[in-house]
């Protein structure tokens, strides 16, 4: 079996409330994936992680991690997962070393073993020579990397990700992204929760777009955006034969099979074209220039516009993000 998580007609609704936090989810993560659940505040992304960590009871429906029912089999569920909370919940009164070697303990692992894989991860969230720094002298970025070390301290099949780079500086969200990447290529699966797009794109192999407890969409986010029809955009500048016009120039433009549209951008000082079409906005290039050239026109600047993880959640729903 290669499904790192398993989720079917996943139902949550908590109690007192009228609609389901979580409304009948289904998707497979694949084992050695990055996948990014996306979606905006209260879409159902904590809910949906807190069952699949065994913090959440479903109310209907089956959960899979690393082959383990979670609602049945909690315990075994948990030595095969890790979570990287939203909210920080280290021991802030312990040092950096203790939070991890306390933590390997709690799941069974030996002495030497854990002090060897503390020593480890440290140095490889780039925390070595601040093991022994209590957790209270810990800036935001530093805590988020000791959150990421002491997850992988009993080193899990499938570690989540709650809101991963919420809060960071970008430097540190470079840092976390790089390290996520690493799991991954150390053949770890990555369950990322995001309201940032930037993240999701950047981040993850397959994208699931949730809104209102369920999945609206879920592919790579290469093929979410090639999806939307006429989104990418191709502006041109253009040079025209004295003799020509504006207007026939637009007309020549609009007569190429792959445009969908054509626009005048007003605001340029010379002639700018906006094409508008599906798919990859640079194959559209040769066509236009060989079109013009044809009416002793040519390129004198070319800018492509691809569409957003932001633009599919538009178009999907209606609304923005965030
Ligand atoms: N413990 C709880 N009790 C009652 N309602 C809850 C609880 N936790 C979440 N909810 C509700 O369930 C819905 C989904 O919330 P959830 O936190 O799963 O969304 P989210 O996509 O993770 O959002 P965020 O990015 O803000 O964390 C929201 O309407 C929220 O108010």
């Amino acid at each position: 079996m290669d499904a790192a998580v398993q989720v079917t007609d996943l139902v949550k609704r908590y109690p007192g409330r009228s609609a389901n936090a979580v409304d009948g989810l289904s998707f497979t993560v694949r084992r050695g994936e990055i996948f990014g659940l996306l979606g905006p505040n209260g879409a159902g992304k904590t809910t949906t992680i807190g069952v699949l960590t065994t913090r959440v009871l479903p109310t209907s429906g089956r959960a899979e991690v690393a082959g383990v029912d979670v609602a049945a089999d909690p315990v075994t569920a948990r030595s095969r997962l890790s979570v990287v909370p939203q909210r920080p919940n280290l021991d802030r009164a312990l040092t950096a070393r203790q939070n991890l070697v306390f933590h390997a303990a709690y799941h069974g692992i030996g002495r030497a073993e854990r002090n060897r894989r503390a020593d480890a991860l440290l140095d490889q969230l780039g925390l070595a020579d601040r093991g022994g720094d209590k957790v209270d002298a810990y800036s935001g970025g530093m805590a988020q990397r000791l959150l990421i070390a002491r997850a992988l301290m009993h080193a899990p099949q499938v570690v989540f990700l709650d809101e991963p780079s919420t809060g960071l500086d970008p430097a540190a969200r470079l840092f976390v992204w790089d390290r996520v990447r690493e799991l991954r290529d150390g053949g770890v699966t990555v369950v990322i929760t995001t309201h940032d797009m930037d993240e999701a794109a950047a981040l993850s192999d397959r994208v699931g777009i949730m809104d209102h407890g369920r999945l609206l969409a879920l592919d790579t986010p290469a093929a979410l955006t090639r999806s939307l029809p006429g989104s990418a955009t191709l502006d041109i500048d253009v040079g025209r034969a004295a003799e020509d016009t504006d207007e026939a120039v637009l007309a020549a433009l609009s007569a190429l099979p792959q445009a969908e549209r054509v626009e005048r951008v007003t605001d340029a000082a010379g002639l700018r074209a906006r094409l508008y079409l599906s798919g990859d906005a640079a194959a559209l290039v040769g066509p236009v220039s060989d079109a013009l050239s044809a009416r002793g026109a040519h390129l004198t600047g070319v800018r492509i516009g691809e569409p957003s993880l932001e633009d599919v959640f538009l178009s999907l729903t209606g609304r923005e993000l965030r």
